[in-house]
This record gives structure tokens, C-alpha cells and sequence, in this order.
């Protein structure tokens, strides 16, 4: 299968944070969501994967070429819509369509007031007047106007109302129809990726903890409910993390086959949605970080 996005080794330091040796993938013709808590490394990736932010050390490859050498025909390819205003905000949208239209050679203005129209977006008022929500709409209708085969979003969804996140939802659906697109995009809000995403990317404190399918992460992982009597020193090692209480446990397990090997029928397994794994996969970390300070 091929890869669109290949980052191997990746270090990248700023003070009080470092992504270490980050080596990841992402599939072309596919949805992959980006997830992992505040503060993890999220953007820094994702402003590395755009050459805003070079690494420290390692390689960065996007479509198999290399910024040094492609930079233009890489960002030609490339839809990104940012989390932040990169707009020059005393313009309008039809002014600033007119300056970002001169980068792209597939620039499609059709296209373009289509999705103007499906966003409800006014092209005359100046951009510092809009609302987050409809900033981001305008960030989508320029991203999603030249044709990209690779549409990158830092949390596309944040600022907006369920209804829109719905209908964003179904344009990526139907982006994807074409069989040649490829989405990556960071969010917090998981419940989204499990109508969209084909792949899940976790990082968790500047590591890459996995990248797996959606549908293989709920044949690995489960959150496990028992008595606190089935837990020892051997049995505590099936488990991520663990919170007790006085009624019991609820653990998450990364080997759900083998805990049911273990258990058997004392305890409850049940399906864990993306926030249970990012929850306890926090959780053991801080574990680890305290056994072993
Ligand atoms: N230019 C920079 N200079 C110094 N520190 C930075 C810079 N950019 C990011 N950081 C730090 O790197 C860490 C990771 O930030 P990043 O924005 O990548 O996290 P994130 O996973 O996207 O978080 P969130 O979900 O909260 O947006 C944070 O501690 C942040 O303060």
C-alpha cells in the first residue's frame, strides 16, 4: 500500500517538549484521524508534514518527494486548513480567494462558490468579522478549491456547531468517493472519526504510540470490568492502566484475546471508545513516570 505522508525518525525539541523519534505513515486513499491529548505534538507534526517547522533530525516525505527539492509541487498537492487565522483579515473572502487563487495551477473557481454557497459564507464582508466557525468554513472552501489529493486539517471540527461537524463529515465522505484523496486530519473530538476515519494515528507525549485501523483497534483493545480480587502483581501486567475503586476495577487492555485467556468469564469486556484508550494509555504513563523517578 502506498504512503503519501512518511516521517522516519523525527526529533524536534522546544523547551519543555520534545517529539522523539516519531516514524509514522499515512496511507493513500484514506481517512486518518490524528488523536492524542493538549499539548502532545499534534500541530508540531502537522506543521512539520507542511515545512512550516523543519525537524531537528530525521526525514520528512510527502507524496515520495522531499520539501528541499519539491516544495512547490508538494504544496500544489497539498488542501491545509489550520486551526488558526491565516487570512489577512481587512480583506474579504472573494478579495483573498483572488490572492490564493494565483498559487494554485488547479485552482477551481466553480468550485470554489459551490462550496461558498454550501458553507453559507459571505464573500464581501471583511474575514475579521466572521465567527470562528465560519473562519473555518472559509479556511475548508479555500483548502478543498484546487483539486488537492491530500487534505491536511489541524482540528477542522473545533469551533464548530454539531450540525455543520455532521455536513463537514459527509463532504470528506464524499471527497473520498474519488478513490485517489487522502485526509489526515488532528481532532479532539473522536466520536467523529468513528463514521469517517479508516485509520487511527495516537501519539501520546511527543511519541507515536500507534497507527492502526479502527477496526483493528477494537479487535486489540478493551476496557475490562472485575473484582478487585482478581488482581496480583502478574495479573495488574495484562493491563495498560487500572482505576480501582471500592466496587471493583475498570482496566484497558491492549491484548484483548489474551485477557480473555486470563479472566475468563470473571470479568466483564467491554468495547473502548478512542477517549477510553486515550484516558488510561495517559494514566500508565504517569504510572511509569512515578515508579520509575
Ligand atoms: N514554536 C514553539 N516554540 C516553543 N514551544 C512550542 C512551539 N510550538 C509548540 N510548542 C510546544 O510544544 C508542545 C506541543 O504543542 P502542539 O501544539 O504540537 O500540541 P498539540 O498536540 O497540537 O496540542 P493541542 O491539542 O492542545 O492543540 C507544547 O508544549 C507547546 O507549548
Amino acid at each position: 500500500m502506498e504512503n503519501v505522508i512518511e516521517i522516519k525518525n523525527v526529533h524536534k525539541s522546544f523547551e519543555g517538549f520534545q517529539l522523539k523519534d516519531l516514524t509514522l505513515t499515512v496511507k493513500k486513499g484514506f481517512v486518518t484521524g490524528f488523536i492524542g491529548g493538549n499539548g502532545v505534538g499534534k500541530s508540531t507534526t502537522i506543521k512539520l508534514i507542511m515545512n512550516l517547522l523543519q525537524p531537528d533530525s530525521g526525514t520528512i516525505s510527502v507524496f515520495g518527494l522531499n520539501y528541499k527539492e519539491h516544495e512547490k509541487e508538494i504544496k500544489q498537492r497539498i488542501g491545509f486548513v489550520y486551526d488558526e487565522n491565516v487570512f489577512y483579515d481587512h480583506l474579504s473572502l472573494a478579495e483573498m480567494k483572488e490572492i490564493v487563487k494565483r498559487s494554485y495551477v488547479n485552482w477551481d473557481d466553480q468550485l470554489f462558490n459551490d462550496y461558498v454557497k454550501i458553507f453559507n459564507l459571505p464573500l464581501t464582508k471583511k474575514i475579521k468579522s466572521f465567527s470562528k466557525g465560519m473562519m473555518m468554513k472559509a479556511s475548508l472552501s479555500i483548502a478543498l478549491s484546487h483539486h488537492a489529493e491530500l487534505i491536511i486539517m489541524d482540528e477542522p471540527t473545533s469551533g464548530l456547531d454539531p450540525i455543520f461537524r455532521r455536513e463537514l463529515l459527509d463532504i470528506l465522505h464524499q471527497l473520498m468517493q474519488d478513490g485517489n484523496k487522502t485526509i489526515f486530519f488532528s481532532t479532539h473530538i473522536t466520536t467523529d472519526l468513528d463514521t469517517i476515519a479508516d485509520y487511527i494515528t495516537f501519539i501520546h507525549q511527543g511519541e507515536h504510540i500507534f497507527t492502526k485501523e479502527l477496526y483493528q483497534i477494537e479487535e486489540e483493545y478493551a476496557i475490562v470490568k472485575g473484582g478487585l480480587d482478581l488482581l496480583d502483581r502478574e495479573t495488574e501486567k495484562e493491563f495498560i492502566s487500572i482505576r480501582k475503586s471500592n466496587y471493583g476495577f475498570e482496566a484497558l487492555t491492549a491484548n484483548k484475546v489474551r485477557t480473555e485467556e486470563v479472566f475468563g468469564e470473571m470479568v466483564l469486556i467491554e468495547k473502548p471508545t478512542l477517549e477510553d484508550i486515550m484516558y488510561y494509555t495517559k494514566k500508565g504513563a504517569e504510572q511509569y513516570v512515578q515508579f520509575n523517578t
